[in-house]
């Protein structure tokens, strides 16, 4: 089959714009393709990434291959082997030569930003953006991707495509980091807007200050006459009656002078008992975005685009194993992969599984705990307030037998319990009710994002 020596750059065009920058870099560049006699051989460096590029990507690649027109459809054969040296082929003889280690591409390094000082007159603190957290170093994957899709269009038309941005997620999920790029994103195209990042009790503190020294028309002056404003954690305003106010005022100016406003907190605006209701409502005038946990693919790939740069040449066995145990939030996985290279370091020894193991030793000991049925009826009940007795019970109204669906799920994800043993567990319903269970939130992971959210976070909680 002559004509596939363009099938692969035809499959790399496709599957790049399929899977987004990040997990086309770590997944698919790696893999060497040979031209075969009905197909294409893909070489990919180790039995693990076989594995996993055999479950979750080669459905995807034999699509891409399809849709290069060739009759018969190209074959697609996955092989462990090391990639021939670069100068030894004739280029014609390999559609793509990519490296063969997803970590030996030198780390881009982030653009070095300067740290944005918002001038702010002399009773508000001024404010660092860290430099770091820019759009170039968070990794995006499924977890993230309408998120820093909506951030990066805000930062690009700032005050006019979505006003404001509410970004919700769980812990450690990556909410500063993205709302952050917005701002380094904008300083580095406008040095001159005035831009300020804010926590969210820090707001209340001005609050507080301006209160106490009356000196409300300094405070309003320096707020309203920002061109972005960033506030994380906007759930601390909970129960700051005169913050919420002012917030309100300081919101309309904003929005109706076309300044924008990116917003986070761990939940959806809706969510946040003790918001006033006007609040609540002008928050969905824009766009609220979730951040979900990430899943194994997105994890490794945040593993190695962190080693790489902090310039660790970190081997994907490695870094498979550190993602599959460390699944609780992002932060949680940068600080395994901290311990991971100081203990390198420290020992002076190459990152190998082994040293990994021992690096981790503790937190997979704490991490490795059994998590119950019971443990995960309990939380489920309590997550929808309903009554642990719900999840034994026979009644199929959809406010419970919906969060009963989610328990069954989460314990056949999270347990090693086999359907009958599942279905036991749920007053005695037999093996297809479990699994149809399993399937219909399943589906629902897939086309409500409500549900989807509501899983991650049951997730999140049980293994955390
Ligand atoms: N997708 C990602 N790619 C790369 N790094 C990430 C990603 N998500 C999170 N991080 C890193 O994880 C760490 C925690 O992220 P961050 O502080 O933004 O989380 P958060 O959601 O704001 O947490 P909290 O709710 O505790 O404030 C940061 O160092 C951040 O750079």
């Amino acid at each position: 089959m002559p004509l596939l020596e363009n099938c692969w750059s035809h499959c790399l065009g496709e599957l790049e714009r399929r899977l987004g920058a990040d997990q086309f870099r770590i997944w698919i560049k790696p893999l060497v393709a040979e031209t075969a006699d009905d197909g294409l051989n893909l070489i990919v460096p180790n039995q693990i990434f076989l594995q996993f590029i055999r479950d979750r990507y080669l459905g995807l690649i034999e699509e891409a291959a399809a849709s290069f027109g060739h009759e018969p459809a190209p074959a697609i054969a996955l092989k462990v082997g090391s990639a021939p040296k670069k100068a030894a082929p004739p280029a014609s003889a390999h559609a793509q030569i990519a490296p063969t280690q997803p970590s030996s591409a030198p780390a881009a390094a982030p653009a070095p930003l300067m740290p944005n000082i918002v001038s702010s007159g002399a009773n508000h603190e001024t404010t660092r953006l860290n430099p770091n957290f820019t759009f170039e170093s968070l990794v995006t994957g499924k977890a993230n991707q309408l998120a820093r899709a909506a951030a990066q269009q805000v930062a690009e038309h700032p005050g006019v495509s979505y006003n404001p941005l509410f970004v919700y997620g769980g812990v450690g999920l990556g909410k500063t980091h993205l709302i952050q790029a917005i701002g380094n994103y904008v300083h580095q195209r406008n040095p001159k807007a005035k831009i300020r990042y804010i926590h969210a009790e820090k707001y209340v503190a001005d609050v507080v200050r301006a209160y106490q020294h009356k000196a409300f028309d300094e405070f309003k002056r320096y707020y309203h006459s920002l061109d972005l404003l960033l506030i994380d954690d906007i759930q601390f305003f909970v129960g700051k009656d005169k913050t919420q106010e002012e917030f309100f005022y300081l919101f309309n100016t904003l929005v109706e002078s076309h300044k924008q406003i990116v917003l986070t907190s761990d939940r959806i605006p809706r969510e946040i008992d003790g918001l006033q209701e006007r609040l609540t409502s002008r928050f969905s005038w824009g766009l609220t975005v979730a951040i979900e946990p990430p899943e194994l693919e997105m994890r490794v790939a945040i593993l190695l685009n962190k080693a790489e740069r902090e310039n660790f040449k970190l081997d994907s066995t490695v870094a498979f194993f550190i993602a599959k145990h460390i699944r609780s939030n992002v932060r949680e996985l940068e600080g395994a992969l901290k311990r991971v290279l100081a203990y390198a370091r420290f020992t002076n020894q190459p990152i190998t599984l082994e040293a990994a193991k021992e690096a981790l030793k503790d937190i997979l000991a704490s991490g490795n705990r059994q998590i119950s049925v019971e443990n995960i009826q309990k939380t489920v009940a309590d997550f929808y307030k309903i009554k642990i007795a719900d999840m034994h019970s026979k009644k199929r109204t959809r406010d419970i037998a919906r969060p009963r669906q989610v328990a069954m799920a989460l314990t056949k994800e999270l347990t090693q319990m086999s359907l009958p043993a599942i279905g036991d567990a749920f007053g005695g319903r037999d093996h297809t009710t479990v699994l149809y269970a399993c399937q219909t939130i399943e589906g629902f992971r897939q086309s409500d994002a409500e549900i989807a959210h509501q899983y991650g976070v049951l997730l999140q909680m049980l293994r955390s």
